[in-house]
C-alpha cells in the first residue's frame, strides 16, 4: 500500500515507522526544519526522542506534493494531528481532490461543535467517502520500538473494514475491524478525561482501592454516554474503551495522566500544558464531553469533577464532592 501519515507528532511518527515495516510510507509534517532533520537523521527530536524511525520511511513538508503522490483509490491518508486540527486537514484534503481513503487517529470531540471525529470528516469529505477511525491502547514510544500493539479500525465502508485491515496488520501490529465508529470514538475521547482523574487520584496518594473504584466508575460513565449516543456495549468494553482506559489511567507514559498528577501537585493548567510539549486531549475536550453528555441527559460525575479541577477547584475538594454524592445503586446508575 501507498500510505501518507499527515502529522509528524509522537503518534504520527511512531505509526508511520511501524507501517513502514510493510508498506511504502511518507510522513508529512508542517515544520520544514523538523522534516528535513528527520530525513537526515531518522529521529524526531521534538516529539519522539530516543527511537530511530524505519529506514524506508520518506519525509515531506509539502502538503500538495503528498496529495499528488497519494491520489488513487488504493492509497491511504492517515490523519495524525490533534483533534483541533482535523477539520482543517480534511478541508485541505477535500481541495486536493484525491480518491484516497482517509483514516484518523485523533481522540476527542470538537470543542466548538461537540462533533465526534467521524462527524467532522463526514461534514467536510461527504458521507460516502471511504473513511475510518483507527484507535486503541497505543503509546507511541512502544509502537515506534515495534513492541506488540492491538488497534481497531472502525468504518462503515466494507473495503476499509476487510481489505485494509488485512493489509495494515503486521507482525507487531494487530488490527481488528469494527463498524461501531461511535463506540470507538466515545471510548477514545472519554478515556483521556478519565486518565486525568486517575492522575489526580494517584497524585493525591488516595490509594489503589480509590484508583480501582475510579476506573470502574469511569467505565460506567463511558457506558452511559456511549449507550445514549448509540454505541455498542461490546465496543466500549473492548480495546478502544476499557482497554485504552486501563492503559492511559495506569501507564506512566500517558500525557493525560501526567496532567492529573501535576494538577494534584498544585501546578496550574497553563504551566502544565506549556511544559508538556504534546497535546493532552483530555484537558482540551473535558468540557465538551460534559456538554455533550448534558445534551443527552447523561450524568458524568467524574468528568464533571475533572472539569471543575481544570477550572481551578482544588483537587482535594473535587474528590470530597465526588465522595459525598448521595448513595446510589451500582447497577441502576450503569
Ligand atoms: N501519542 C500517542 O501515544 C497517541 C496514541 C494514540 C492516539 N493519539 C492521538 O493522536 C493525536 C495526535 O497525538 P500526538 O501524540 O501525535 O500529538 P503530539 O502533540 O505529539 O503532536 C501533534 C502533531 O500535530 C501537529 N499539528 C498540530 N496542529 C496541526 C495542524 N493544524 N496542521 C498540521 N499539523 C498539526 C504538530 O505540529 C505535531 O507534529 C491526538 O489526538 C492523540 O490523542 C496519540
Ligand atoms: O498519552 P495520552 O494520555 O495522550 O494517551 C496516548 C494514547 O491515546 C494511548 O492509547
Amino acid at each position: 500500500m501507498n500510505i501518507a501519515v499527515l502529522g509528524a507528532g509522537a503518534w504520527g511518527s511512531a505509526l508511520a515507522s511501524s507501517l513502514a515495516n510493510r508498506h511504502r510510507v511518507t510522513l508529512w509534517g508542517r515544520d520544514e526544519l523538523l522534516m528535513s532533520s528527520m530525513a537526515q537523521t531518522f529521529y524526531n527530536t521534538t516529539y519522539l526522542t530516543g527511537t530511530r524511525l524505519h529506514p524506508d520511511l520518506k519525509f515531506c513538508h509539502r502538503f500538495e506534493q503528498v496529495m499528488a503522490e497519494h491520489s488513487h483509490a488504493d492509497d491511504v491518508l492517515i490523519i495524525a494531528t490533534p483533534l483541533a486540527a482535523l477539520r482543517g486537514v480534511c478541508q485541505k484534503i477535500a481541495k486536493a481532490n484525491t480518491q484516497a481513503s482517509v483514516l484518523w487517529l485523533c481522540k476527542g470531540v470538537e470543542r466548538e461543535t461537540l462533533a465526534l471525529p467521524h462527524q467532522i470528516v463526514a461534514e467536510v469529505l461527504g458521507v460516502d467517502a471511504p473513511v475510518g477511525a483507527l484507535s486503541g491502547p497505543s503509546f507511541a514510544a512502544e509502537v515506534a520500538q515495534n513492541q506488540p500493539c492491538a488497534l481497531v479500525l472502525a468504518s462503515l465502508h466494507p473495503r476499509l473494514n476487510m481489505d485494509f485491515v488485512q493489509q495494515l496488520h503486521h507482525a507487531h501490529l494487530r488490527i481488528y475491524h469494527s463498524t461501531d465508529v461511535i463506540g470507538v470514538e466515545i471510548g477514545g475521547a472519554l478515556k483521556n478525561v478519565l486518565a486525568i482523574a486517575a492522575g489526580i487520584c494517584d497524585g493525591l496518594e488516595l490509594g489503589m482501592n480509590a484508583r480501582a473504584a475510579l476506573i470502574t466508575r469511569g467505565i460506567a460513565e463511558m457506558m452511559r454516554l456511549g449507550q445514549a449516543l448509540g454505541a455498542q456495549t461490546a465496543t466500549l468494553s473492548g480495546l478502544t474503551g476499557v482497554g485504552d482506559l486501563i492503559l492511559t489511567a495506569t501507564g506512566h507514559l500517558s500525557r493525560n495522566r501526567k496532567v492529573g498528577l501535576a494538577l494534584a501537585a498544585g501546578a496550574s493548567l497553563q504551566d502544565i500544558t506549556a511544559g508538556l510539549g504534546h497535546v493532552a486531549e483530555g484537558a482540551l475536550c473535558a468540557h465538551a464531553m460534559l456538554a455533550l453528555a448534558r445534551q443527552h441527559q447523561v450524568d458524568l460525575p467524574i468528568t464533571q469533577a475533572v472539569c471543575a479541577v481544570l477550572d481551578g477547584l482544588p483537587p482535594k475538594e473535587a474528590v470530597q464532592q465526588l465522595l459525598m454524592r448521595e448513595a446510589a445503586s451500582e447497577s441502576i446508575r450503569l
